[in-house]
């Protein structure tokens, strides 16, 4: 490993996974299962172990999207990894892609959609969660997400930038698609996630008076299953309602 590089320390204490998210320093990580020195890391490689002052070994394992998305510091309701999937899916983003987000949130869409874009802008109208997210941005070490503190509604008026993918999770973003193929690129792809029908209706109404190809409007129903000695079914205890993504594409 490498000094500075973001870690992923996995244990197991009674029959659970404890796990914690950590850099490569010449300091020493402190947690209930003892100290351990980071600078060990630097002789070691993913997958290989590292052993606390009381004797509890970890997995070095590098973290991934879901795992920054487990330990990221929330400030509201963020996207699930299931309906980030159908986004990322429907819109086939790359890794050339510029994308515009509002609002930010704890960043976690943002995060996803900087661990494969080329660039990320993300507005968010609160200042404090706008902190929150970038400090979620730079704890997954993401240098190309950058947040700005600002009503997306405004802000739209004043880009001078065109991207090839927005975003909008917010209340407002009918209001904001009007001026979506001011600031999209041709064939590019406008994403919008609300929790209620209500507002995806008002989006729709938005949307239809402009010249888009290709909208749809989904609702992603994940059903985990479960494995026992006992029988084998859908899981009694699952996801709810998470919110309707319309994505339509200039
Ligand atoms: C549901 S959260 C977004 C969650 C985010 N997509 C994520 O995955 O973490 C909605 C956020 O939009 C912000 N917001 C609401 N209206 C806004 C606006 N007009 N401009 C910018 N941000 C706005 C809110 O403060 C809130 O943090």
């Amino acid at each position: 490993m490498k000094l500075g590089e973001i870690v992923l320390l996995k244990t197991s204490h009674k029959g659970k996974i404890r796990e914690f998210i950590t850099s490569v320093s010449d300091e020493k990580f402190h947690s209930d299962f003892g100290m351990i020195e980071m600078s060990e890391l630097l002789e070691k490689s993913e997958g290989e172990t590292v052993v606390s002052h009381m004797g509890q070994t970890f997995v070095i394992q590098l973290p991934r999207m879901p795992d920054f998305f487990r330990h990221a510091k929330r400030t509201g309701t963020p996207i699930m990894p299931k309906d980030i999937g159908m986004i990322l899916g429907y819109t086939g983003l790359n890794k050339n892609d510029t994308v515009l987000d509002a609002g930010t949130g704890s960043g976690i869409l943002a995060m996803y959609l900087g661990s494969i874009a080329k660039r990320v802008l993300s507005f968010e109208v609160r200042d404090d969660f706008a902190e929150v997210a970038r400090e979620n941005i730079r704890r997954a070490g993401l240098d190309n997400v950058e947040v700005r503190c600002g009503n997306i509604v405004d802000e739209v008026k004043e880009l001078d930038e065109k991207f090839d993918i927005v975003t909008l999770d917010t209340i407002d973003s009918a209001t904001i698609v009007p001026y979506i193929p001011s600031i999209l690129n041709p064939g590019g792809f406008l994403v919008t996630y609300s929790p209620f029908l209500e507002q995806t209706a008002l989006i729709r109404k938005a949307i239809a008076e402009i010249d888009f190809f290709e909208v749809r409007t989904i609702e992603c129903i994940e059903r985990a299953m479960s494995f026992s000695d006992r029988g084998t079914r859908p899981s009694t205890s699952r996801v709810g309602h998470t919110g309707y993504i319309t994505i339509a594409r200039l």
